[in-house]
């Protein structure tokens, strides 16, 4: 039987726009950053038509001139493309501001897609090696992170709903990042704007079952960051998955990124490697067995991989550190 290949695959969304199931992530570690010009034109060329960025990335500009040059080349139109861009927690009052920010860095009139990267406030420190001047991780001296004590999480998306309601041009759709279960609960009570998506870690260690269950109920689409683990993928070593990928004669990694396609969520492996990037659109018709599988793996070794510290105010990022 023929299969698609993972870059063919779309999910839509709750108001209706087509979301490619498979994105390029392009959180690069700083070293990487150079790369991401040239990883996004292997992307587009290896038929990925998504592409996850942020702001705080500090890689839009990068993004920006690779799809300009595949637009001049003739690879891709814009309309063919769905790209994300963030609002990072610095900018949690200033989400206007951050969106005409990100167009700017990305050359482009519109992304397809705004999510709240983090429920959190920070206070701006000014900061020369910053973003934009400002420090992207805020912290005091003693380490604990930099909130700001009068701001609400849910400023952000309220203020992103406003725009949707009022038809900014600048986006066709607005989700959030990183939210739990009871934040998104707040959320449903005083927003109405259901979120197009919930962008979390996920992967076999992290199932988010019961996050996903609530997505599922509300028509919130989940969206895996870190899939393959992330830096390193160390995921592409756990035995389990080994054991499955033997079964299909395929790689890990295909494993990996087929256990959320199967189950309606998306994802966004990153890699600046053109070979890892080709290698990772091959489709794999993982069985429910084998999904149920890695699930109850997952539940019962469950293991968050990244860990940030500013993080802490949220419920279930960092109660046991
Ligand atoms: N909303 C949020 O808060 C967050 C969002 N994200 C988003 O999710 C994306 C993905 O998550 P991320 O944490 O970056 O990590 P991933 O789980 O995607 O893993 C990235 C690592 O996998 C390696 N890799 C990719 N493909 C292969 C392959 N075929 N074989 C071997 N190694 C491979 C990459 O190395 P190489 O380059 O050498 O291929 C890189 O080291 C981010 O880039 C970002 O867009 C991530 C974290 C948080
Ligand atoms: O999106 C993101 O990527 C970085 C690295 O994992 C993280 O801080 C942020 O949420």
């Amino acid at each position: 039987m023929l299969h698609p290949k993972n870059t063919e695959v779309y999910f839509t969304l709750n108001n209706g726009v087509r979301m490619p199931a498979i994105g390029l992530g392009t959180a690069n570690v700083v070293e990487q950053i150079p790369q991401t010009k040239q990883a996004v034109k292997a992307a587009i060329k290896s038929g990925y038509r998504h592409i996850d960025t942020a702001w705080a990335y500090q890689c839009e500009d990068r993004v920006g001139e690779a799809l300009k040059e595949l637009f001049e080349e003739g690879v891709v139109k814009r309309e063919d493309i769905f790209v994300t861009t963030k609002v990072w927690p610095t900018n949690w009052d200033r989400v206007d501001e951050s969106i005409s920010r990100s167009l700017e860095n990305l050359g482009l009139d519109h992304v397809d897609l705004v999510l709240q990267h983090w429920p959190l406030c920070f206070n701006r420190l000014e900061d020369p090696d910053g973003i934009d001047g400002v420090r992207r991780n805020p912290y005091h001296e003693d380490g604990s992170p930099h909130y700001n004590e009068k701001g609400d999480y849910l400023e952000t998306f309220k203020t992103l709903e406003k725009l949707y309601l009022a038809k900014d041009p600048r986006f066709r759709a607005i989700g959030v990042s990183n939210y739990p279960v009871e934040y998104l609960e707040r959320l449903l009570k005083e927003c109405q704007v259901v979120p197009a998506i919930n962008q979390v870690e996920c992967h076999p260690h992290l199932p988010q079952m019961e996050l996903r269950d609530f997505c599922t109920k509300h028509n919130i689409r989940l969206e895996a960051y870190s899939p393959l683990g992330a830096t390193n993928a160390p995921l592409i070593d756990n035995e389990l998955v080994k054991k499955i990928a033997g079964k299909y004669a395929c790689s890990t990694q295909n494993v990996l990124i087929a256990y959320h396609m199967r189950q309606g969520v998306v994802s966004v492996p990153r890699s600046v490697n053109p070979k890892h990037i080709a290698s990772n659109v091959q489709f794999v018709a993982l069985s429910k067995e084998d999904i149920d599988t890695l699930n109850k793996f997952g539940v019962e070794n469950t293991k968050r991989i990244v860990d940030e510290p500013f993080a802490a105010a949220i419920p279930g990022f960092r109660e046991n550190k």
